[in-house]
């Protein structure tokens, strides 16, 4: 009769001994009736728990209790009969299932409130079911207090606006949409709504994140790179300025030479490659270009494209439209190739420019025109390319790391300043000119011994004209007496024998006499620098003395340190 009933019984009796159980407290216990029916209670359930389990004052009495895995409630019941203590009545009742339901909930529970995104709930009424915790950062009120009310009360009352599960009951489909809250957040939230059979919808459930801190960071991001245009500008303006006014010292027949290239060129709209080592020049012979040419009242722009970082170059060299890409400034922006409409463009370490804006640049010279990132139109720009690098560009070429169409079209006219080791006239010429712009620039009156220039002119000058600057600059501002000596010379130009890996440099072919001609007139003009007789000169270039003085004549040299003084 007890069979049916779906919770296990079993009954016990006042000495301890199992009289009867009922199918479900069979399966339970994993039993059968007559294997246990007179034995003890303790052969049946574990004896540490029928300790645990029976009451010690006649009461009822309740245990959880895992038996065979599984979780078991066990009540107790005593059976009390007019002779007393008469046995108990045990109800055992399987409670896993509740259990693991009850512990998904928590687990639920604890993803639903511990979710940086809020979760809201909200029934088919418009009621306010559930919220998670982050919702009370939102509303500035414990979540508890907005269970229950309805989403149209809760817009009146400010804690958002505008509601997004009234445009869900409205349209009857997933909206996402921009909210401010009552704590001034600002919320993407998206409402999803969930239908029953019918078509009616049951839930709407809105998922929002707090992006008042993207927002504000993108305006920062704004900020910061405006300020960085305007430091960019300053630093290309204070370049434009500085190469604008350099005097160009060139004495030598290399400069000479470069010199009577670019003057030339200068007025066709020609584009060139100037090539050269880190110092040379570079810089001055592009502003020497733009100075002397038709353009030179348009823009010069200085593009040093190994500074820019390669995922911002494209955009600054050909500007972006208005949102081209995220974190691009809403108005959009002009690029510094536009810029220089009207003008000249001076890319400096051209060489650094990736092979995918290679291509864009290509198509810049070609076609005169240009496309923004992000854009759809092409924009027409009258430009004039020069272009500079300090790296050996044909063997990137070779190599495939830069495209040979683009080095073709740059390299129209090329234009190389040779390093200041093998134009050594240069050097005496360029520290008398540093020396008068610091005298005059710090209001002082020092000048260079003799010997000091001559180790000046042995030294390889690996910066070339920029480290002669620096080095002039540094001794005069740091030595206190008028005249610098060789004392003050730091050891690493002192120490250096002034060796050269190869004496000449040819910078093209040219008749053979001709070169010879001109490697004797140089030497000749060297060892008048040097020395201070035709005798010491001489002696030198281990020819005679006549020979020197033929030469002198033959190519009418003025010898600075020979004339100067009495053979
Ligand atoms: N012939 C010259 N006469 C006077 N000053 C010069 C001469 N050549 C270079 N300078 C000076 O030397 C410094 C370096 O010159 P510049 O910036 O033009 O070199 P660069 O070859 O472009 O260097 P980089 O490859 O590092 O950009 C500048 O201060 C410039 O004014």
């Amino acid at each position: 009769m007890l069979d049916p009933v779906p919770v296990g019984l079993l009954l016990v009796d006042a000495g301890g001994r199992v009289e009867f159980l009922n199918r479900a407290a069979e399966d339970l216990l994993g039993v059968e009736r007559s294997a246990v029916a007179g034995r003890q209670l303790g052969d049946v359930l574990p004896a540490v728990l029928v300790e645990q389990l029976w009451p010690q004052d006649g009461s009822p009495l309740s245990r959880k209790m895992e038996i065979n895995g599984r979780k078991v409630a066990v009540q107790v019941n005593p059976l009390v009969g007019e002779e007393g203590a008469g046995g108990a009545m045990l109800v055992l009742q399987d409670i896993s299932l509740c259990e693991s339901l009850r512990e998904a909930k928590e687990e639920l529970e604890a993803i639903f409130n511990s979710s940086y995104d809020e979760i809201y709930v909200v029934d088919g009424e418009g009621y306010t079911r559930r919220v998670n915790k982050i919702g009370e950062s939102y509303y500035g009120v414990e979540v508890e207090k907005i269970i229950g009310e309805h989403y149209s009360e809760m817009e009146e009352e400010g804690y958002f606006n505008p509601s997004v599960s009234r445009r869900v009951f409205e349209e009857r489909r997933r909206v996402t949409m921009v909210q401010r809250t009552k704590t001034g957040k600002t919320l993407i939230v998206t409402g999803n709504p969930v239908f029953d059979e019918s078509g009616r919808i049951t839930r709407i459930v809105v998922n929002s994140r707090d992006v008042s801190e993207l927002i504000n960071l993108r305006q920062r991001l704004e900020d910061t790179e405006q300020l960085v245009d305007n430091y960019r500008r300053l630093v290309m303006y204070l370049r434009q300025e500085k190469l604008e006014n350099t005097e160009i010292i060139a004495v030598s027949p290399q400069m000479k030479q470069v010199l009577d290239l670019v003057d030339r060129v200068a007025q066709v709209d020609s584009t060139i490659l100037i090539t050269g080592e880190s110092g040379v020049g570079k810089g001055v012979i592009a502003s020497r270009i733009h100075k002397l040419s038709k353009r030179c009242k348009g823009p010069f722009i200085i593009i040093n494209c190994g500074a820019i970082p390669e995922n911002l170059l494209e955009s600054e060299l050909f500007g972006y439209e208005p949102g081209a890409f995220t974190g691009a400034r809403r108005e959009g922006k002009k690029g510094l190739i536009e810029m220089g409409d009207g003008g000249t463009v001076f890319l400096d370490e051209v060489a650094d420019l990736p092979l995918n804006l290679q291509v864009k640049l290509l198509q810049v010279i070609q076609e005169k025109k240009l496309m923004r990132v992000g854009g759809s139109q092409q924009i027409v720009v009258n430009v004039r390319f020069i272009a500079a690098t300090n790296r050996d560009i044909q063997k990137m070429v070779r190599e495939g790391l830069f495209r040979e169409d683009l080095y073709y079209r740059l390299n129209v006219v090329p234009v190389t300043i040779p390093p200041l080791r093998y134009r050594k006239e240069d050097i005496v010429p360029l520290i008398e000119h540093f020396v008068n712009k610091f005298n005059l620039k710090y209001d002082m009156n020092k000048h260079f011994s003799p010997e000091v220039l001559d180790l000046l002119v042995k030294y390889h000058w690996p910066g070339n004209v920029r480290e002669v600057e620096n080095l002039v600059e540094r001794l005069m501002v740091t030595t206190d007496s008028n005249l610098i000596e060789t004392v003050h010379i730091p050891d690493y130009i002192i120490n250096s024998n002034g060796e050269l890996p190869g004496r000449v440099y040819v910078l093209g072919i040219c008749p053979l006499k001709q070169a010879v001609d001109e490697v004797e007139r140089q030497l000749i003009m060297l060892a008048s620098q040097r020395c201070k007789t035709t005798y010491e000169m001489a002696s030198v270039l281990q020819v005679n003395q006549s020979t020197i003085v033929r030469k002198i004549q033959k190519y009418r040299l003025h010898p600075a340190g020979a004339n100067r003084r009495k053979n």
